[in-house]
């Protein structure tokens, strides 16, 4: 069932617009991520949701429920979506088990409580009921502000860039855990963040934002292997873009071989439109779908390495000169400088137009 559908909303400060035409829906449970660079307008659209700003067009509705249109919006209070923050927003002069049952006013004592015990089980922090929040850590302190907006079964959690204040490894493992709370308690949620991993970890479906508008929304399997377009294939991952001619409606020969996939249909064999491009196109190689192999005739020239632990991520020089990116098992160290042997690892591609 659909919880949460946003349709054809735009939104402006004064005379500028800040989104525009931002469609996307949910279903009960699932969890979906506005993700981009700072400045797209993710914290806007997140804000027009929780009630906190008026729309321009459109609706937004839950479970049917309409929660704003143009002239209309039902107040933050009354929509029973629940807030999470970036900076946790903890009540520092209640305990952990105080600020985990604030929103249950209704309840009575004994429905509080069992609730709160519910949450911090939950959550990791049931022997941390009775410590106020300055005696938590901050992955800590997350935990209990997600606690605390379950507590009132809200129909839609929202969260803004919960993680920021947490170090890179902490992130991604509250990540996990966070997405794995959300499905115990089945709560369709929606979070925003610039930060990539971050939003693979916890959704089941990404909206890659850029300028007010979203470019793809989709899982994060195919915003990486199947970006839609130019701003989404270089700000989800790595990768280059190699040089393409168009030898049919699904292939494509590069200087690292031919390749299966997504050809833009003007540039097909049967949509050729006639433009001044000679059928080339700009292929999107994954650091994945290219492999060091010592026995390959194809050598590519090492021009600068990263160390990831696991793996190295080669910057290579193909032949041609164009350049590529290789991950590669980091037992296989080789020098800046040196030639080594690679060929091509990809089973399905995407091509864009020229120009
Ligand atoms: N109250 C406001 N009045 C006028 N302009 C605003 C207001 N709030 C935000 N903006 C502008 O709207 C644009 C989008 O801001 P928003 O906070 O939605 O972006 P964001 O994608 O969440 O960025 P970040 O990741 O940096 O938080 C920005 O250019 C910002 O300056």
């Amino acid at each position: 069932m659909i919880e949460l559908v946003v349709q054809q909303v735009s939104q402006a400060y004064g005379t500028r617009q800040i989104i525009s035409d931002l469609s996307f829906s949910l279903a009960k449970g699932e969890i979906g991520c506005l993700l981009g660079p700072s400045g797209c307008g993710k914290t806007t659209a997140l804000r027009c949701i929780a009630g906190f700003e008026p729309i321009q067009s459109g609706d937004i509705r839950v479970a049917g429920e309409v929660l704003s249109r143009p002239g209309q919006m039902l107040s933050a209070e009354k929509r029973r979506i629940g807030m999470v923050f970036q900076d946790y927003a903890l009540f520092s002069h209640l305990s952990v088990a105080g600020n985990v049952g604030f929103g249950l006013h209704g309840a009575s004592k004994t429905a509080a409580k069992a609730r709160v015990d519910e949450l911090l089980a939950l959550v990791g922090l049931a022997s941390h009921a009775d410590k106020y929040p300055h005696q938590l850590s901050g992955g800590q302190q997350q935990r209990v502000a997600l606690a605390r907006a379950l507590a009132p079964r809200p129909r839609l959690i929202l969260m803004d860039e919960p993680f920021s204040n947490l170090d890179v490894e902490l992130r991604e493992r509250l990540s996990i855990e966070v997405r794995d709370i959300l499905k115990r308690e089945n709560t369709t949620a929606l979070i925003v963040t610039h930060d990539q991993n971050e939003a693979f970890a916890l959704a089941d479906w990404v909206g890659v934002m850029h300028q007010g508008r979203i470019q793809q929304w989709d899982t994060p399997y195919n915003l990486y292997h199947l970006p839609s377009n130019r701003f989404v294939a270089d700000f989800v991952g790595q990768g280059a873009l190699l040089t393409g001619e168009v030898l049919n409606s699904h292939q494509v020969r590069t200087e690292l071989g031919v390749l299966d996939g997504f050809v833009p249909p003007e540039c097909n064999p049967t949509g050729c439109r006639g433009c001044a491009n000679q059928c080339q196109v700009d292929v999107l190689l994954r650091p994945d779908d290219i492999v060091h192999d010592d026995d390959s005739p194809l050598l590519a020239e090492v021009e600068n390495k990263a160390f990831r632990g696991a793996a190295f991520l080669y910057s290579l020089k193909l032949p041609s000169g164009q350049r590529a990116l290789s991950l590669v098992p980091s037992h296989h160290n080789h020098a800046v400088g040196e030639k080594i042997g690679v060929r091509l690892s990809a089973d399905h591609v995407v091509a864009f137009r020229r120009g």
